[in-house]
């Protein structure tokens, strides 16, 4: 149970005018959800919560410890990181890849045990990659390898999940089976954070929202006080035209 909490940040862009400083806390069984257009610095904002990007001024707390005084090592065993684009650099398989997730918890140069390659195959497993796992991930497709990184992050059992649109490349069937997964891990305690383009998976998934303008500019809070037409036409430059779908608001683009 991990709280992740920033004060006064002001996430660094080169050229970008400060806009407004940003406090908010990130509670364990919230799942929150970043959005803004192309720009608005959606994935610097999580690099720098995750200590990745250096904040032109402010703090990341992690449950109450500055991010910048806390060892990596001890950052990985709390944090998992789901990124926007990969460079699987390594000729690794699904598997192998997967294991990494537990590395933050070994010594160096120590093997991974039993119980680390149970909790990889469980987790590739839930991400239905079971029939991959002795595959190169080079030779997989975009969803595939999405899904191998989230698989990962599952892997390292993080209690902040950092996810950089963790739906990229996946069919719908995908997008909703991994909206399912950070929704649990949420309510087995985790805090989970991810920026989305996906305006209609926010609204039915995120129960707390952050709006990142291309200015600095930004609002949060509950997503039912987050989700007015008005703001989000603002947000994206677009207008919208609104629904309800099986209790939830959906959002279109509205071409008049
Ligand atoms: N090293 C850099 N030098 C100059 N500008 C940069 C640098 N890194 C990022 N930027 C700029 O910072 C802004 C925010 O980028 P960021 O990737 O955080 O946006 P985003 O909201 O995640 O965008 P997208 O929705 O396209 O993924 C962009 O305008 C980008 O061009």
């Amino acid at each position: 149970m991990t709280v992740l909490e920033t004060r006064e940040l002001i996430i660094d862009i080169p050229e970008r005018a400060d806009g407004r400083p940003l406090s908010f806390r990130m509670e364990p069984g919230q799942t929150w959800g970043i959005l803004g257009p192309n720009g608005a610095g959606k994935s610097t904002l999580l690099h720098t919560l995750g200590g990745l990007n250096q904040p032109r001024s402010g703090e990341v707390h992690i449950d109450g410890t500055s991010i910048q005084k806390l060892r990596r090592s001890t950052i990985a065993q709390q944090l998992g990181y789901v990124f926007q684009e990969r460079q699987d650099g390594f000729p690794a398989t699904v598997l192998e890849t997967a294991l990494i997730g537990r590395h933050p918890f070994l010594s160096p140069w120590q093997l991974e045990g039993g119980d680390d390659l149970a909790m990889a195959e469980k987790a590739l497993d839930r991400l239905e990659l079971r029939a991959l796992e002795n595959r190169p991930v080079s030779t997989l497709s975009g969803g595939e390898r999405q899904r191998v990184a989230l698989a990962t992050a599952l892997t390292q059992n993080p209690n902040i999940w950092l996810a950089d649109e963790p739906t990229n490349h996946l069919d719908l069937r995908h997008q909703v089976a991994v909206m399912e997964l950070l929704s649990e891990q949420a309510k087995a305690g985790s805090t989970v954070v991810m920026c989305l383009h996906d305006l209609n998976l926010a609204a039915r998934w995120c129960d707390h929202l952050l709006l990142l303008y291309p200015n600095g500019e930004a609002c949060w809070g509950e997503s039912e006080s987050m989700l007015q037409p008005g703001a989000l036409e603002n947000l994206y430059g677009q207008p919208l035209a609104k629904a309800e779908v099986d209790g939830a608001p959906v959002f279109v683009p509205s071409y008049k």
